[in-house]
C-alpha cells in the first residue's frame, strides 16, 4: 500500500523570466517501509521535489496535479492543514542540520517546541522523556540534551537532526544529501543508522542524493530525475545491473571510483538544459549517444520493461 503519491505533479518557480519547470509532470509512489532513493545531477529538481511534498518552498511556487499522503492532497491543502502534516506525518533531513537545530535554543528545548506544535498539551518532563529515547536510538546519550548544537560533532548534529525528525512518528521521512556534508566513516555510519531506524519504525524514505552508491546500497527503488522528469524508475538492482535509460547509463559510468562528493560527469557531454525553455522532445536527447529523429521532435511516454519504467523512445513504439 503506498503512503504517499504523487500524480501528474508539477512544481514551477515563478521568476521574471517566466516559470522554470523543476518538476514537470511526474508520477511517484513509495509504500510502507520502503526507501526510494532519488538521484540525479545538480538541478535536475530532486531538492523541489523533497521540499514541494513539505510545501516549504517559496509561496510564489505553482504547483498542480496530486501530492497524496493517506488520501489527502497536499496540493489544494490549506496552510494550516499542511502545518499539522509538516513533522507529524512527514519529516525532513536535511544535509545542513543547523536547518532544523536552532545554534541558540537547547538540544531539549528544540524537542520539546517541536512536540509541542503538534502535541500543544505535553508537559516538559514528557518531552524529555520522549527526547532521552529517541536520542538513546539515534545513539546520542540523553543528558546531552542540556547541551546546545553547536557542542556537537557534525556526525552527531546529524543524528541529532534524525531523533529530531522521529521523535513524532512519522510515516515517511525525506532525507536530502543526509551525509553529503560528513566525511566517508561517518557518512557510513548515519547510513547504517537511517537502515536500523526505517527497520524498526517501519517508515518509509526518500533519499535524496546525487551520489548512486549511496542509494544503491540503501534503496529498494530508485527514480533518476533528469531535468524535473523522473526518467527511470526500478528496483536498485535492477537498475545497477541493468540500466535502461541512456542516461542512467552515464550516470552509472560516471561513479567516482574514490569517495569523493561531487560526481565527475566527465562521460556525459553536456549540460542539463535550462529549465525556463526545456527542449520540446526528450530532455535528455541533447546530450544522448543514441538519439533518433523522434527523440527531438517528440517527449516519450513513460514504458514498463521487465518490472521498471523508463521514459525514452529506444524502448517505445514510435506513433506519430
Ligand atoms: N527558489 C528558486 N527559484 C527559482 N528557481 C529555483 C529555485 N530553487 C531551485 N530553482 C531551480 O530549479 C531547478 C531544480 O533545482 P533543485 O535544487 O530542485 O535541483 P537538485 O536536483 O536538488 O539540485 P542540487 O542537488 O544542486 O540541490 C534548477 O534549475 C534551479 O536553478
Amino acid at each position: 500500500m503506498s503512503v504517499f503519491e504523487a500524480r501528474g505533479l508539477k512544481i514551477y518557480y515563478k521568476t521574471k523570466r517566466g516559470y522554470i519547470k523543476a518538476v514537470d509532470n511526474i508520477n511517484f509512489s513509495i509504500e510502507k517501509g520502503q526507501v526510494v532513493g532519488l538521484v540525479g545531477e545538480s538541478g535536475c529538481g530532486k531538492s523541489t521535489f523533497g521540499q514541494g511534498i513539505l510545501k516549504i518552498l517559496p509561496p510564489t511556487t505553482f504547483y498542480n496535479g496530486v501530492m497524496e499522503i493517506e488520501g489527502k492532497n497536499l496540493v489544494t491543502m490549506g496552510e494550516e492543514d499542511i502545518r499539522k502534516i509538516r513533522g507529524k506525518k512527514i519529516g525532513m533531513i536535511f544535509q545542513d542540520p543547523m536547518t532544523s537545530l536552532n545554534p541558540i535554543m537547547k538540544i531539549e528545548k528544540i524537542f520539546y517546541e517541536t512536540l509541542k506544535t503538534h502535541e500543544p498539551d505535553i508537559t516538559l518532563e514528557e518531552a524529555r522523556e520522549r527526547t532521552a529515547r529517541v536520542l538513546e536510538k539515534v545513539g546520542i546519550k540523553p543528558e546531552r540534551m542540556k547541551e546546545y548544537s553547536f557542542q556537537f560533532s557534525g556526525g552527531m548534529r546529524q543524528r541529532a537532526m534524525i531523533a529530531l525528525s522521529l521523535v513524532l512518528n512519522p510515516t515517511l521521512v525525506i532525507a536530502d544529501e543526509p551525509t553529503t556534508s560528513l566525511d566517508v566513516i561517518v557518512q557510513a555510519q548515519i547510513m547504517e543508522l537511517l537502515n536500523e531506524l526505517r527497520r524498526e519504525y517501519d517508515m518509509s524514505m526518500i533519499l535524496i542524493t546525487h551520489d548512486l552508491g549511496v542509494v544503491a546500497e540503501a534503496a529498494d527503488k530508485i527514480c533518476v530525475m533528469y531535468a524535473g522528469h523522473i526518467i527511470e524508475e526500478a528496483k536498485s538492482e535492477e537498475l545497477y545491473y541493468a540500466p535502461k535509460h541512456p542516461y542512467t547509463q552515464l550516470l552509472l559510468k560516471s561513479i567516482p571510483n574514490t569517495n569523493i562528493n561531487d560526481l565527475d560527469l566527465k562521460y556525459i557531454p553536456g549540460s542539463p538544459p535550462d529549465l525556463l525553455n526545456p527542449p520540446k522532445g526528450c530532455r535528455f536527447a541533447p546530450r544522448c549517444p543514441f538519439k533518433k529523429e523522434i527523440c527531438e521532435l517528440k517527449e516519450p511516454k513513460v514504458v514498463e520493461i521487465d518490472g521498471s519504467k523508463v521514459k525514452c523512445w529506444l524502448y517505445s513504439e514510435v506513433k506519430v
